[in-house]
């Protein structure tokens, strides 16, 4: 589902282009998942980015299902995250005048995919069905993680990108945000690359690969 391919990215420095990723290759599945671990800085959102086509490679080969993302063009990006890849963010990024239920249903709408029934589901198994008509700023961290985890599987992604997506939350809220994820991620058969720094969460994927010096250092499965 996502091939990475000798991926090289730079940003560009003071005095020219800094190496962030350096041939970063890895590979995963339809229906399985990856935990991307490594310090702070070493590039771990600029390869999610790149996996969701948010951002530009210098060189080397990401295809995601059968497209390979250097021959798509601005639109073709855009299509390519309404009908393929979901992202969730450690900031919840929800719509403040918008309802819960307007919120998980938001990008499937504007993708002009919104099953009801789908969105009925995940909003019955994310245990956010008493909250629906409720505002953001009237949840809990948590509950606000759970209609970002609802709004991004409404579009039946892909691939499922995942930045950290507990890192705001407590332990106990982070394990069962976490574990309905898995739950529902397993169900749909999405693949799933989650950035993490908790080697407990990542213990729980099914595979594992840490990036140092920008580049993979261990790869488990
Ligand atoms: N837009 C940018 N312009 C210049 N440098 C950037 C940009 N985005 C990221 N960087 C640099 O690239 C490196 C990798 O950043 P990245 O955010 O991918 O790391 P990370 O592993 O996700 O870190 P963390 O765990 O702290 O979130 C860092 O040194 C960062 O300063």
């Amino acid at each position: 589902m996502l091939i990475i391919r000798d991926i090289c990215k730079s940003y560009a420095g003071p005095s020219g282009p800094v190496p962030v990723l350096k041939a970063v290759s890895l590979s995963l599945s339809a229906g399985r998942s990856l935990a991307l671990t490594g310090d702070s800085g070493s590039g771990k959102s600029t390869l999610l980015h790149l996996a969701a086509a948010l951002d530009q490679f210098d060189s080397g080969e990401i295809t995601v299902g059968n497209v390979a993302l250097a021959d798509l063009d601005d639109d073709g990006r855009a299509g390519l995250r309404r009908s393929q890849v979901s992202l969730v963010f450690q900031q919840f990024n929800l719509i403040p005048a918008l309802s819960v239920e307007q919120n998980i249903s938001l990008h499937a709408r504007l993708a002009g995919r919104a099953d009801e029934a789908w969105i009925g589901v995940l909003t019955d198994r994310l245990g956010l069905t008493e909250f629906r008509m409720r505002y953001p700023e009237q949840l809990s961290g948590g509950q606000q993680q759970r209609v970002a985890i609802a709004r991004a599987l409404a579009l039946r992604p892909k691939l499922l990108l995942a930045d950290e997506p507990t890192g705001n939350l407590d332990e106990a809220s982070s394990a069962s945000v976490m574990e309905l994820m898995l739950d529902l991620v397993r169900e749909t058969e999405a693949a799933l690359l989650l950035v993490t720094h908790s080697h407990d969460i990542a213990a729980r994927l099914d595979q594992r690969a840490h990036l140092s010096g920008g580049q993979i250092i261990g790869c488990s499965t």
